[in-house]
């Protein structure tokens, strides 16, 4: 059996789809799957550019040897070190001894460490701008440094104009077709997109501009990412370019609130639904809420991404803030959240530290946020003579949205 298809003139896309995994890298659910996809290039030299993860080894070796035809192999590109994409490169390149390795130098480095299996004679090292020729088709090469490992290169086919992007323009989910024109991209896929970027990518915006900025100087026809689907024509190219411009900038897509929480007895909960009706009354649009404690923060950091406004509301624990809500802002932290307006919502019943703590991330841990008075740091419960406080934060919160710019379009 084979799963293969031709993307353009002798390019090929291998795609595997892994509904096993549970938690990707042993943190991010994964109910719908991800795939791995790995290309090979028929021309006078063979090429396979990039593997796949060990739970699709044998899927991979079964495809390039079905594309090889009994053909040697020439080259096999590693763009980045990154298990889900080499581990079961040392199975093909056991398989056929003849075949160069075409990667940096550092990944040659971190190939070792992994695999303990050095292949030296066989390192063919690239830098940007080097190329390499297989036939009709040359290959160039572009340093995509963080995006999102130290040593990514992307690989960039002169002749057919097609970017092998690497981890860049991935996504969860499996998938059924190959091509993001042949899906309902933003009902289905979007999402995942945009959660696996924040997650995985989302802490080097800067990288993955410049990336952007590099990418702007050729022309692109078909762009081939590691997970998830092929892009080939120019509204999807066009389309998920500008998200990506979005995400890498921390603009937001759309006016509205994220409203995140965690309440031990229900008492914070109540306040944030509160909080949420009431802005809807005021008339936005798009209050969403969330349970930090119920849902991955991979989901909600990647909804915090989307949107213009963010709400926190969790309770004091042992004289610290909540740990699901620590655990999300930890997250947003460390993922270089920023440039949005936020406000804090603190409950405790005897000794305050949540409210302060969830202050101190907006104003001095986050990077360029801003805290949206008035806050409130409940005791207990809500009693109802603090409905008025729920009601001024509500008016705050949606005049801010009000005031905020129309999304537009960054291309
Ligand atoms: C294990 C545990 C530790 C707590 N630690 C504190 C604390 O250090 N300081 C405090 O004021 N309240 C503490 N609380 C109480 C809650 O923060 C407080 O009752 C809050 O109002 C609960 O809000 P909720 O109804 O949204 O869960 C603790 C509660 C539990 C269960």
């Amino acid at each position: 059996m084979h799963c293969v298809e031709e993307i353009k003139n002798g390019i090929y896309w291998m795609g595997c789809n892994d509904f096993r995994t549970e938690i990707f890298e042993r943190i991010f659910p994964i109910p719908e799957g991800v795939t791995y996809n790995s290309y090979f290039i028929d021309d006078e030299m063979t090429c396979v550019v990039d593997a796949m993860d060990k739970s699709c080894r044998d899927e991979f070796i079964e495809d390039v040897e079905y594309l090889l035809k009994g053909r040697k192999l020439d080259y096999f590109i590693l763009q980045h070190m990154e298990p889900d994409h080499a581990s079961s490169a040392v199975a093909l390149l056991e398989k056929h001894p003849e075949a160069k390795i075409v990667a940096q130098a550092q990944t040659f480095k971190l190939f070792e460490q992994f695999f303990r299996k050095p292949m030296p004679s066989r390192y063919v090292e690239v830098k940007e701008g080097d190329q390499l020729k297989l036939g009709k088709h040359v290959l160039t090469f572009v340093k995509a440094p963080m995006v999102h490992w130290p040593e990514v290169i992307m690989s960039y086919d002169i002749t057919d104009k097609v970017l092998f992007s690497a981890d860049a323009f991935g996504m969860f989910g499996t998938v059924g077709n190959v091509y993001a024109d042949q899906v309902d991209f933003e009902e289905n896929y979007l999402d995942s997109a945009r959660r696996y970027y924040v997650n995985i990518v989302g802490k080097f915006g800067p990288q993955v501009v410049k990336v952007l900025q590099k990418a702007a100087g050729i022309p692109i026809e078909v762009i081939c990412p590691l997970h998830g689907v092929v892009f080939r024509t120019p509204e999807t190219i066009q389309y998920i370019i500008e998200k990506y411009l979005h995400w890498a900038k921390y603009v937001p897509e759309k006016k509205g609130v994220v409203i995140a929480f965690s309440s031990i007895y229900g008492n914070t909960e109540r306040a944030a639904c509160v909080l949420a009706h009431k802005l809807s009354m005021l008339g936005i649009r798009d209050v969403r809420l969330y349970d930090v404690a119920k849902i991955h923060p991979s989901y909600v950091t990647a909804k915090a991404w989307e949107y213009s406004h963010l709400v926190l509301a969790a309770p004091t624990y042992n004289l610290n803030l909540f740990l699901p809500m620590e655990n999300f802002l930890h997250d947003l932290k460390t993922l270089m959240f920023q440039n949005r307006k936020i406000a804090v919502i603190g409950n405790h019943s005897w000794a305050s530290a949540a409210y302060n703590t969830m202050v101190d991330y907006v104003q001095n841990r986050f990077k360029n946020c801003e805290l949206l008075e008035p806050t409130l740091d409940m005791k207990s419960s809500l009693r109802d003579d603090q409905e008025g406080i729920i009601d001024e934060i509500a008016k705050a919160v949606a005049d801010d949205i009000k005031a905020y710019p129309e999304p537009k379009s960054l291309l």
